[in-house]
């Protein structure tokens, strides 16, 4: 039974569906802020559930000897090492959507605190000031509000702030204009947005391109008494810089709902009266605690017990449906592509992957990593569907793929072609009926190859009595033959033949088979 840890606070909820979906579950919602104890634990995991708090760093991945999967409950990930994961081959999910709306209702309530001051009021209020003209507020009708990055949250501020009659732009450099149109905003650069916005929320990833975004030099193109709103990450704006010009009144006031260092216990900006602080509860309702937690569980158990992939963000998503029809095409890419692998002896320059027919219709994603998995995996050892891609980008290994309709007599058809400075070998191969994928063409040479755990591949001149040598040779050697198929391009040319043996080859059986007349290459092959 596969084991889960979930190491961050979540819904009970989501215990109860690991339980349902027959998954083991310890649920130490404070071991994920213990880092030691983590690093010492972690081993005995196959799956781990975290929200923010938990830090996955490469050297708990390092520890994790079992882990598969990583979920999290929300949509951040820049607390887990998502590289360090797919380099070992750990699937990172998150859940994209569940929380959205709370942290765009979040992001509205800190923009009608900032225009009110509401949390000084309420103070004043209490400590019985009755300070009324001490408050003065801003409308928000009317009102320009710059969204930087108009993703899902985003789009759903903007949503809200529409209906609150304000006016919106957003900067985002992949918002398209018919989306942008769609969602009822101004797309703008960010300079533009920075001389128009009243009002400024966050709302992308903390990436490189966005560490900083609002910093000494963006800030001060704003309009003087702009108001910024941050439940997005705190990197996105330096802080020290924010601080200058809350002081300076460049910026009549900043909510922040995210710091760059988390829990944020002694920051500066605390010091300042225009500053509203809330403790990184964007995600924080019920609703939405209850989504990600359900999505999260249910996510992780799929993965462990099916293989099922969703909302994964270092491989793509298989569905429960296409799952089943993908399985033989998966195993055949992988087939081919360590075909090919185990031949290959120089290094790889490029790989290319054919689907023919109805597979060229199908999740091609999952074929073509399972193909790469194939490929390296007799040379590197250390690989698998989730790392292989991200191994040949390192390595500078071209990948090309190509779809096309059916051409051939085959209805599905996938052809890999690896090529190295010495040579370009091509492998075809198809899925029958029964599901078992078939080897139907090495080297241009067309033949109908069953595959089993242990094959002999031979290429050797096409000339009388090859067949009989080889046979004899192997009955003399004591390997018995479980099928035997031959193919070439054209009388006199060169032959190739894809032997299916019981028990495996010694080093020295092989170099006999090697020395036999007429033989060019010999090379015993493993399939899983
Ligand atoms: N405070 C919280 O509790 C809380 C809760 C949920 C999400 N978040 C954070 O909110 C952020 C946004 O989440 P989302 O679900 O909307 O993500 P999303 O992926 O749907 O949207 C992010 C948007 O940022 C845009 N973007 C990327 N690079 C950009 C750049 N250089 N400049 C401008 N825009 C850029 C993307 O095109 C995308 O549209 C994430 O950082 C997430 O972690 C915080
Ligand atoms: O990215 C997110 O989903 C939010 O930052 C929520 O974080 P939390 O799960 O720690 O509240």
């Amino acid at each position: 039974m596969p084991k889960v840890l979930v190491s961050d606070k979540l819904s009970p909820t989501a215990v109860q569906i690991f339980k349902d979906n027959g998954v083991e579950v310890d649920y130490l919602p404070d071991l994920g802020k213990d880092k030691e104890k983590l690093l010492e634990v972690i081993g005995q995991y196959d799956g781990l559930a975290i929200r923010s708090a938990t830090k996955v760093t490469e050297k708990i991945i390092a520890a994790a000897t079992n882990l598969k999967v990583i979920g999290r409950a929300g949509i951040g990930v820049d607390n887990v090492d998502i590289p360090a994961a797919t380099k070992k081959g750990i699937i990172v999910m998150n859940t994209p959507f569940g929380n959205s709306i709370t942290t765009a209702e979040h992001a509205i309530a800190m923009m009608f605190a900032l225009a009110r001051q509401l949390p000084e009021a309420d103070a004043s209020t209490r400590a019985s000031k009755w300070e009324k003209n001490r408050f003065m507020g801003v409308e928000v009708t009317h009102k320009t509000l710059g969204l930087i990055g108009a993703g899902n949250i985003g789009s759903i501020v903007a949503d809200r702030a529409i209906g609150l009659r304000m006016k919106v732009v957003a900067f985002d450099p992949f918002l398209t204009p018919e989306r942008a149109q769609e969602i009822g905003v101004e797309k703008v650069e960010l300079d533009e947005l920075l001389a128009r916005a009243d009002f400024i929320t966050l709302h992308t990833p903390l990436i490189d391109a966005t560490r900083n975004i609002l910093n000494a030099e963006t800030l001060a193109k704003t309009k003087k008494g702009v108001r910024i709103i941050n439940c997005a990450r705190g990197g996105l704006i330096d802080e020290a810089a924010l601080y200058d010009a809350l002081k300076s009144g460049q910026v009549a006031g900043a909510a922040l709902d995210v710091f760059l260092v988390e829990p944020a216990e002694a920051n500066p900006l605390f010091e300042l009266p225009n500053v509203i602080c809330t403790p990184h509860l964007g995600a924080s309702t019920t609703e939405a605690q209850e989504n990600v937690a359900l999505q999260v569980a249910e996510q992780i158990s799929a993965y462990l017990m099916t293989g099922e992939i969703t909302n994964a963000l270092n491989f793509p998503s298989i569905s429960a449906e296409e799952a089943p029809r993908l399985t033989p095409f998966i195993k055949l890419a992988e087939v081919l592509g360590s075909f090919a692998g185990q031949l290959t002896e120089t290094a790889i320059k490029g790989i290319k992957i054919e689907f023919e027919g109805d597979v060229a219709n199908m999740n091609t994603r999952p074929m073509v990593a399972a193909a790469l998995n194939g490929v390296l995996k007799p040379m590197m050892g250390e690989v698998n569907m989730v790392s292989a891609p991200q191994i040949a980008k390192d390595r500078g290994i071209t990948v090309e793929v190509t779809t096309r309709e059916q051409q051939g007599a085959y209805e599905n058809y996938i052809r890999l072609t690896v090529t190295t400075e010495r040579q370009e070998r091509a492998i075809a191969g198809t899925v029958f009926a029964n599901g078992k994928p078939r080897i139907i063409q090495v080297k241009g040479i067309n033949m109908e190859a069953e595959l089993t755990s242990s094959m002999l591949y031979v290429t050797n001149e096409d000339k009388p009595g090859h067949i009989g040598r080889l046979g004899t040779l192997l009955g003399t050697l004591g390997i018995n033959i479980a099928n035997f198929n031959l193919g070439r391009v054209e009388v006199g040319s060169d032959a190739i033949a894809l032997v299916s043996i019981d028990g495996t080859l010694t080093e020295a059986q092989l170099g006999e088979i090697v020395a036999l007349e007429g033989v060019k290459q010999a090379k015993a092959l493993h399939f899983d």
